[in-house]
């Protein structure tokens, strides 16, 4: 029996893939097998002995600390994509919050019925201080070209935008997806000088983190309209309070809203809604749930943010998952300790993701524990479990 924890509240048709005969779920379980997650804090998350992997059912894994699960070999999930419409419709909504002043407006109305106006009156004599542009024929700059990004990037054409996508990795399958009405910007001063508009689309990195700046705005037009649904943390809010100010930034819409960006002026603050459908909920629950089940099972590993993909299909009795460095002689190592015991290999993949590798043997018959241990004795071995068919 595996036991998952949950530390959020995660959508059941995704804990339905986990079924109850193999898997205990719930979020007060102890000394768990794997955890389910979306976006709780988890960086001083004490883990457990047995924790084998997280998944986190979305995109952003910034609330794991992967390093530490990378040395202990807890292997971390996200599942990619899973929840990239429900982010793309909430940007169109964004963009034209950002515009139309919608949000400000509603606000009035509310104001002016509880102050005891005659509302259907004084809407008439009021709404001229909401005017707000059109998106057509307006530039659109979107930062990182990844799941979400393509999708907004090509939307935004079809509202009469002109979009220039910025993305120094942009991946095959991105590229293969992104409309041809899409220009490639090459750098990101290209789209700080000319776009009306900006959105983010990039994760939150040591690299990324306070990226949108004094240095950055100084580039930008006057009453650029910035649209965040990426991290709170891309941008430097001191500097934007600044912007929005002195009418530098026109409008900042922000998913992350916290007590400092909250006093500036033209801030629309949306609560974290940006993967909240039941959609995408769904979505990327199944996908995480079914991740981790095929990894605590099988040893299989797929869309992983700290391990490579590797999946293999069974061929023997036993399985070894060893978690290990990236480093010459590893795979010698194991192999070694394997041939000395006498252990015939049937089947073996080892893949690698930066630091770190991950190598599956399946072997014709049951392994015992004293070879596991043997390996696990070994330099630079993270992690070994040892599974049998
Ligand atoms: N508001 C919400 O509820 C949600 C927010 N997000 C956030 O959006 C981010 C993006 O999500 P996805 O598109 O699904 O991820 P993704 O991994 O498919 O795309 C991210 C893209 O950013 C690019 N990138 C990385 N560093 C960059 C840089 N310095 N400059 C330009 N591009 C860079 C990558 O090459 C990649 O193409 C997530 O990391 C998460 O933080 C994601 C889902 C929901
Ligand atoms: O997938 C992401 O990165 C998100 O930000 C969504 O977060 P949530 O699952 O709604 O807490």
């Amino acid at each position: 029996m595996f036991r998952i924890k949950t530390l959020n509240k995660i959508s059941p048709a995704g804990l339905s893939v986990l079924d109850q005969t193999r898997f205990s779920v719930s979020d007060d379980v102890e000394n768990e097998d794997g955890i389910l997650v979306r976006s709780a804090d988890m960086h001083e998350y004490q883990f457990s002995d047995n924790l084998r992997a997280i998944a986190r059912a979305g995109a952003g894994t910034n609330n794991i600390p992967i390093d530490r699960c990378s040395e202990a070999g807890i292997v971390v999930f996200n599942t990619p994509g899973a929840n990239a419409n429900a982010v793309k419709e909430l940007a169109v909504c964004a963009l034209l919050m950002a515009s139309r002043k919608i949000t400000a407006g509603a606000e009035w109305v509310r104001t002016q019925a509880g102050a005891g106006a005659d509302v259907e009156k004084v809407v008439e004599k009021g709404k001229s201080q909401f005017v707000g542009p059109e998106l057509s024929g307006k530039m659109l700059g979107v930062i990182g070209l990844g799941a979400i990004g393509v999708q907004v990037a090509n939307i935004a054409t079809k509202l009469g935008m002109t979009v220039f996508g910025y993305d120094p990795f942009l991946s095959v399958d991105a590229a293969l997806s992104l409309s041809r009405l899409v220009h490639r910007a090459m750098d990101l001063e290209t789209i700080y000088k000319n776009c009306d508009y900006i959105t983010l689309h990039v994760p939150q990195t040591p690299e990324t983190r306070g990226m949108i700046n004094e240095d950055a705005m100084h580039m930008m037009k006057g009453g650029v309209r910035i649209i965040n649904l990426a991290r709170g943390g891309l941008v430097n809010d001191d500097d934007m309070l600044v912007a929005l100010e002195s009418g530098k930034v026109a409008a900042y819409v922000t998913d992350f809203p916290n007590n400092k960006i909250l006093q500036g002026k033209n801030v629309v603050a949306i609560p974290h809604l940006g993967a909240s459908t039941p959609e995408s909920e769904e979505n990327c629950a199944v996908m995480a749930a079914q991740e981790l089940k095929d990894y605590l099972e099988n040893g299989n590993i797929k869309n992983s943010v700290n391990l490579p993909t590797l999946v293999q299909e069974w061929s023997g009795e036993s399985r070894l998952c060893i978690i290990h460095k990236n480093v010459p002689g590893a795979i010698a190592n194991i192999t070694g300790l394997l041939s000395k015991d006498g252990v015939n290999v049937e089947n073996m993949t080892n893949k690698s993701k930066k630091e770190y590798a991950y190598t599956v043997v399946d072997v014709g018959t049951r392994v015992s524990q004293t070879v596991a241990d043997e390996i696990r004795a070994l330099d630079g071995v993270c992690r070994v479990r040892l599974l049998n068919h």
